[in-house]
């Protein structure tokens, strides 16, 4: 039994002021993976040759088993995308584009559109022009999730929402995904949403992949360590990504931390005042600074 979502192998694709070289990502089925990176990391393209948009200059890409894009007919049925930039005929009501997509996908599930239409607190009557962008995101997302898709990509849906749309947004999600056997993709530069909805984290930054981990684990080996210097501190310890020195103290921030990294760094001349987790975005600043 075929068992990744989707897998791109080897991927390569230039363009005159941005390459992607050797890039390699799968997702295994019935999981949720986090797509990060600052503006330009290459998210959207990576997204856009699963979709079939793009086609990558070398490597294969092969979603729900279907070669993209030269089955992505086949391929997109079971493929639900949503992105900021999803267009909706802005004079006809939600409830016409629920019957449209209907008519195009027969599995669309009308009764979990209903479902949707009072979780997102919508009407069905109403015409698009009328919705707010918070609103809209969340048509478009009721239309996509209603499809039941196997594999859904979403590509910045949190784009120009208020905090508290956003809010709303990821939390229905949030117990959506939790509810179902679906893999999804899901990109954004908002790292909140990413630890709040994913089981893996995909980094990239310039059209590499600095990180490819399951959530969990990827969040336990990054430490923060506010220490005193010692008088035979050395230069370096090992498994350091950075040490800032201020006078006495220093702050080191290492991607390898375990029960022992406390001692290593005592060892080395800094005494461990307090230790500290990261989140995400503290990873995500640290490990972009790091790379570059
Ligand atoms: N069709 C294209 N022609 C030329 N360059 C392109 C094309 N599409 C993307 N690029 C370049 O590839 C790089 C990556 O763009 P991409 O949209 O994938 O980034 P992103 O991570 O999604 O960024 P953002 O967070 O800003 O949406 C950018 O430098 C962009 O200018």
């Amino acid at each position: 039994m075929q068992q990744f979502a989707f897998e791109m192998r080897d991927i390569s694709i230039r363009y005159p002021h941005f390459s992607m070289e050797n890039l390699n990502l799968s997702l295994p089925k019935g999981q949720v993976m986090g797509l990060v990176g600052v503006n330009g990391a290459g998210k959207s393209t990576t997204i856009r040759m699963l979709m079939g948009l793009v086609k990558a200059d070398a490597g294969e890409v092969k979603v729900l088993g279907y070669d993209l894009p030269a089955q992505q007919v086949q391929a997109k049925y079971d493929i639900g995308f949503a992105s900021d930039d999803m267009r909706l005929y802005k004079s006809q009501t939600l409830q016409w584009h629920m019957d449209f997509i209907h008519s195009v996908f027969p599995q669309f599930d009308q009764a979990y559109a209903k479902e949707l239409l009072k979780r997102f607190e919508l009407i069905g009557d109403q015409k698009i022009k009328g919705l707010s962008h918070g609103q809209r995101v969340k048509a478009c997302l009721l239309l996509v999730l209603a499809r039941r898709p196997k594999l859904l990509v979403l590509d910045e849906p949190t784009t120009g929402l208020d905090p508290v749309a956003r809010d709303e947004v990821i939390s229905e999600l949030a117990d959506i995904l939790r509810d179902d056997e679906r893999s999804v993709l899901f990109s954004s530069h908002n790292t909140h949403d990413i630890e709040k909805l994913s089981d893996q984290i995909a980094f990239l930054d310039r059209g590499k992949l600095l990180a490819l981990e399951d959530k969990e684990s990827y969040l336990e080996r990054w430490g923060r360590f506010r220490c005193q210097l010692q008088p035979n501190a050395s230069e370096t310890v090992a498994g350091a990504v950075s040490i800032k020195r201020n006078g006495q103290l220093a702050e080191v921030i290492t991607d390898q931390c375990t029960a022992e990294y406390a001692v290593e760094l005592q060892q080395a001349g800094f005494k461990v005042l307090e230790q500290h987790r990261m989140s995400l975005e503290e990873i995500f600043v640290a490990n972009v600074k790091r790379s570059r």
